[in-house]
């Protein structure tokens, strides 16, 4: 008999058991999702030399508004040329500004004049620059040299693409994701184009659902197909995990307490079985162990979870306490699911024992996406938050203010046409 332990106890259990996957070094186009595995610095300044912010003439300042000579043009990717006092430059935006000039003044702010009879192009300076260093970025004002402009640990996305292209890190260090198995167990199931269900036979949900969550955090999903509840076809199943060399195994169903149920016997035999109940609706029999010895792509274990069988169960445990430890194998710092406070839209009957995971669908206004019970698939469409609801007698009113847990990028979401400023008074 499992001791029953908290949603809390779980996670940090299962946090503390594992660690980061070791460091990989990924080309620039490859590291986007992945987690830095050592700082980021600039060699050299940005820009590298003092750059036009405007298209305009490049001047010195203390010449002051008049009617000057264009000595020559200064592009764009050109090396800077050298500018005398009384002649401007035309210069584009982003090339270097010429020697001997100190200013940019826009061409808003200018009048072509006609050639002179030499054919010199001139120019009127009408609004002069206010002084040096108008509408010019200096060396390095953008980013200085050895600045770091990545920190060991930050997640990499567009932005952190570009700054990465940008400093010239054409490869980088990050953390490795896991590689991902995925069983299922069951004598009812099927594969999902089986035309005709035979009798007692459902088809297998949890198997795709829980390989495309693995691959929506990024990590490779292998397949490890059914095994019938069979202790020997499971034990097989486990062997093949550890053969390929994957680091983490997901299974589902067979960790209740029925005589049918051998996931937790196996794991008790093969290793050690840190949970193997949790307080919590769905999701109660979810069973957390590590194989030792050299297990795992990195010869650091197997880290096993026993998800339940029913869909809903096993896809809100995935959320709940997978995806926070393939998140800390990825190396990130704080790989728990974001919480924020959602207002009901309508009353919800609570569970009296156990402290309910319900789901939740459109703004940071929660509705329920309708019967929650964990066989029912339905209840987790489009779901784009988990609301942690106490365990308690009754009904939670509409109005409340509860926890809800993001588990998508809302992307979803209904977008107001505005969002109305609203600034303190002080
Ligand atoms: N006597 C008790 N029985 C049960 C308890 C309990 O405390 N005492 N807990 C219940 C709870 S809560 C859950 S959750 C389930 C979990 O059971 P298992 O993990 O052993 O799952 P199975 O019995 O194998 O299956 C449960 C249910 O889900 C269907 N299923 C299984 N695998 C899949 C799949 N890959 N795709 C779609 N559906 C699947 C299966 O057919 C069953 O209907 O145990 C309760 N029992
Ligand atoms: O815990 Mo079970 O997941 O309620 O059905």
């Amino acid at each position: 008999m499992y001791r029953m332990v908290s949603i809390a106890e779980a996670q940090e259990t299962v946090l503390k058991a594992i660690s980061p996957l070791p460091s990989v070094s990924l080309g620039l186009s490859d590291a986007v999702g992945y987690i830095l595995g050592e700082d980021v610095i600039a060699r050299e300044p940005l820009p590298p030399f003092p750059a036009s912010i405007k298209d305009g003439y490049a001047v010195v300042s203390a010449d002051g508004p008049g009617d000057y000579d264009v000595a020559f043009e200064a592009l764009a990717g050109t090396a800077a040329g050298h500018l005398k006092a009384g002649t401007v430059a035309y210069i584009t935006t982003g090339a270097p500004l010429p020697e001997g000039a100190d200013a940019v003044v826009q061409i808003e702010n200018t009048e072509k004049l006609p050639p002179g009879s030499d054919g010199q192009q001139r120019v009127r300076i009408v609004k002069p620059a206010k002084g040096p260093g108008d509408d010019v970025r200096a060396t390095g004002s953008d980013i200085a040299s050895g600045e770091v402009v990545l920190a060991k640990g930050s997640r990499i996305g567009a932005a952190e693409i570009g700054l990465l292209a940008t400093v010239g890190a054409a490869t980088v260090q990050v953390w490795r994701k896991a590689r991902v198995a995925v069983l299922s167990t069951g004598d009812e199931l099927v594969e999902p184009d089986c035309a005709q269900l035979g009798p007692g036979q459902i088809r297998d949900a949890n198997r795709f659902m829980l390989a495309a969550a693995a691959r929506s955090a990024g990590c490779e999903a292998v397949d490890l197909g059914i095994a019938r509840d069979d202790p020997a076809q499971v034990e097989a199943k486990f062997q093949e995990a550890i053969a390929q060399g994957v680091d983490v195994l997901l299974t589902s169903g067979g960790v209740s307490v029925g005589d049918r149920d051998f996931i937790k016997p196996i794991l008790e035999r093969q290793g050690t079985v840190h949970f193997g109940k949790v307080c919590m609706k769905p999701g109660k029999p979810l069973t957390f162990a590590t194989l030792n010895g050299d297990a795992g792509s990195s010869g650091r274990g197997l880290v096993v979870f026993g998800l339940p069988g029913n869909p809903v169960s096993s896809i809100v445990t995935f959320n709940l306490v997978v995806l926070p430890a393939l998140r800390a194998m990825a190396g990130w710092a704080e790989p728990r699911l974001r919480r924020v406070h959602a207002r009901m839209q309508m009353a919800i009957k609570l569970d009296p024992e156990r402290p309910e995971t319900g789901e939740s669908a459109g703004e940071l206004a929660a509705v329920s996406t309708g019967g929650q019970i964990s066989s029912r698939l339905l209840s987790m469409r489009s779901a784009n938050a988990l609301l942690e609801l106490p365990a308690a007698q009754g009904l939670l009113p509409a109005g409340s203010l509860v926890s809800a847990l993001l588990i998508d990028d809302l992307g979803a979401m209904t977008v107001p046409e505005e969002i109305p400023l609203v600034v303190p008074t002080l």
